[in-house]
């Protein structure tokens, strides 16, 4: 299955959504959901800089050492993921993986950690037009072993496991609405403890899916915002997500490196 074909729009050559031609991106992408976040590659890359701004997609492009690397925003929710990923292996990406925010839901695990998702539980909705609900939405082994790799050599704390990725960030991830006096959330909350679910997030599922079935390399790096059991917020998450950002940029040098551009290291 070919997610662009010859009667896939464009305007003036470009995706039409996140208004970019082949050559501006790199071979692998990192995916943030807030646009915020890809301003941060300024100072962590070389060259960095803004390809384009439209709707919830912010893209650019620099240099990492040597790789040539890409960021680009997808927004919340799979509906909005889809069409990054669709129009970002479009335009010739070979790797995608995410850099987001999760809410976990192990006790032990707190604020400001590293988690690394190997699969994530398909409740986003939008991949289901792909593939049916048993296809499984798997992380690549490549991209868990780069990042788990960059991990130890930093000597940071990580966690992996399977996240709900889900297209409801209140009553799906068993939260009261703002207006809402009474609501249950404990027993919402239950139901993803009991399948030794880590943490929820909104994305992972939608990115894992469809590079999949394109046969491209997937896998997230996600730093914990809060901590669903202990009710735990990290309010100042800068320095967590600028570790992660580091984080997700050595893993894909590794990738690159030993899967991407071949040649393992010795
Ligand atoms: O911080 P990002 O990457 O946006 O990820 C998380 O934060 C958003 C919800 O606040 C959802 O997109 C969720 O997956
Ligand atoms: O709990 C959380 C935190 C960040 N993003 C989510 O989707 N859920």
């Amino acid at each position: 299955m070919n997610f662009i074909s010859a009667s896939s729009p464009k305007i003036n050559g470009k995706m039409p959504h996140l208004l970019c031609e082949e050559g501006d991106i790199g071979e692998i992408v990192l995916l943030p959901g807030d646009p915020g976040r890809v301003e941060l590659f300024q100072e962590l890359c070389e060259e960095f800089r803004i390809i384009s701004r439209n709707r919830e997609y912010t893209i650019g492009t620099g240099y990492y050492k040597d790789m040539k690397i890409s960021v680009c925003s997808t927004g919340i929710g799979a509906a909005s993921t889809e069409i990054a990923v669709a129009q970002l292996i479009g335009l010739g990406a070979k790797a995608l993986i995410r850099i987001g925010g999760t809410g976990v839901l192990k006790k032990e695990i707190p604020c400001g950690s590293m988690i690394i998702n190997t699969g994530a539980m398909r409740l986003g909705g939008t991949s289901t037009f792909y593939a049916p609900l048993e296809y499984p939405a798997v992380a690549s082994v490549e991209v868990i072993d780069s990042l788990i790799e960059a991990c130890e050599e930093s000597h940071i704390q990580y966690y992996t496991g399977i996240c709900a990725s889900i297209a409801s960030f209140y009553h799906g991830q068993g939260r009261a609405l703002p207006y809402e006096k009474e609501y249950d959330e404990a027993s919402q909350l239950e139901k993803y403890q009991k399948l030794n679910l880590v943490n929820l997030e909104m994305e992972a599922e939608t990115i894992y899916t469809m590079a999949s079935l394109q046969n491209i390399y997937a896998g997230s790096i996600c730093s914990v915002h809060c901590n669903r059991v202990t009710d735990q917020w990290e309010v100042d998450n800068a320095k967590a997500q600028r570790r992660m950002c580091m984080l997700a940029l050595e893993g894909a040098w590794k990738l690159n490196k030993r899967y991407i551009k071949g040649g393992k290291e010795s």
